[in-house]
């Protein structure tokens, strides 16, 4: 289990002012989606979110303990970050790339074992890989290869999940099967947050939602309290119809602008 807190964080994006501190509790179980248009900041704040990237002032802590006090090896093993673009620096299968997920709970120079292997191979499984466990990953798909990055951190079982994007590249299909994964590992205890462009999927998979806006303005709560439709229009500049399919909203960009801009 593992709880999330940013105090007075104000993350810093490249020669833009500072945005209003964000105050937050990530909880245990709870599935977060941060939307915003392109260049708003979501990557930068879910890199900080991570402790990859210093924020301009605030901090984060993980379970009450601010993440630059806590070791290496401790953060390796609790939170998973998924990124939106990768490169392969070395040639690896895809079996040899979802054990890197079992490197944080090995000692220096051990070798993974049976129990790794097993982890690493139901991973490729529940994300429908197991025929491409022998491939380089050099040679896969865009969406073979965002595949490969989720098993890789289902191999690591990280009780934080930190993903951009995690439907990148994915077609229908394994859209709905990798967010159904990630609500499946809230609902055995993991805090998930994840960047989304896509709000029908953040309308159905996520329980919370942060608007982050391009002058910094931002904010969150419970995701039926922030699927408002005159928000998310001014959020992304466009107008939306919106519908209910099996309980869920559902959003259809229209052709026009939002009725605040016109
Ligand atoms: N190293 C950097 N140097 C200069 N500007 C940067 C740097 N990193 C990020 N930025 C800028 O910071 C802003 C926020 O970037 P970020 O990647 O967090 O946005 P995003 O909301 O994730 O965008 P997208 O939806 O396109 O992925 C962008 O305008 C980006 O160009």
């Amino acid at each position: 289990m593992a709880t999330l807190t940013a105090q007075q964080l104000v993350m810093d994006v490249p020669g833009r002012p500072a945005g209003r501190p964000l105050d937050l509790t990530i909880e245990p179980g709870q599935r977060w989606g941060i939307l915003g248009p392109n260049g708003a900041g979501k990557t930068t704040l879910l890199h900080t979110l991570a402790g990859l990237r210093s924020p301009r002032a605030g901090q984060v802590l993980l379970d009450g303990r601010a993440l630059p006090a806590l070791s290496h090896r401790r953060l390796a093993r609790q939170r998973a970050v998924v990124f939106q673009e990768r490169q392969d620096s070395f040639p690896a299968t895809v079996m040899e790339t979802a054990l890197i997920g079992r490197h944080p709970y090995l000692s220096p120079w051990q070798w993974e074992g049976r129990e790794d292997h097993r982890r690493a191979l139901a991973a490729l499984e529940a994300l429908g890989l197991t025929p491409l466990r022998d491939r380089l990953v050099s040679t896969l798909s865009g969406g073979e290869r965002q595949r490969v990055a989720l098993a890789t951190a289902l191999t690591q079982a990280p009780s934080l999940w930190l993903v951009d994007e995690p439907t990148n590249h994915l077609d229908l299909h394994h859209q709905v099967a990798v967010m159904a994964l990630l609500a499946e590992q809230a609902d055995r205890g993991a805090a998930v947050v994840m960047c989304l462009h896509d709000l029908n999927l953040a309308a159905r998979w996520c329980d919370h939602l942060l608007l982050l806006y391009p002058d910094g303005e931002l904010c969150f709560g419970p995701a039926a309290d922030m699927l408002v439709p005159s928000a998310l229009e001014a959020l992304y500049g466009q107008r939306l119809a919106v519908g209910q399919v099996d309980g869920a909203p559902v959003f259809v960009p229209t052709g026009g602008l939002p009725a605040n801009k016109e």
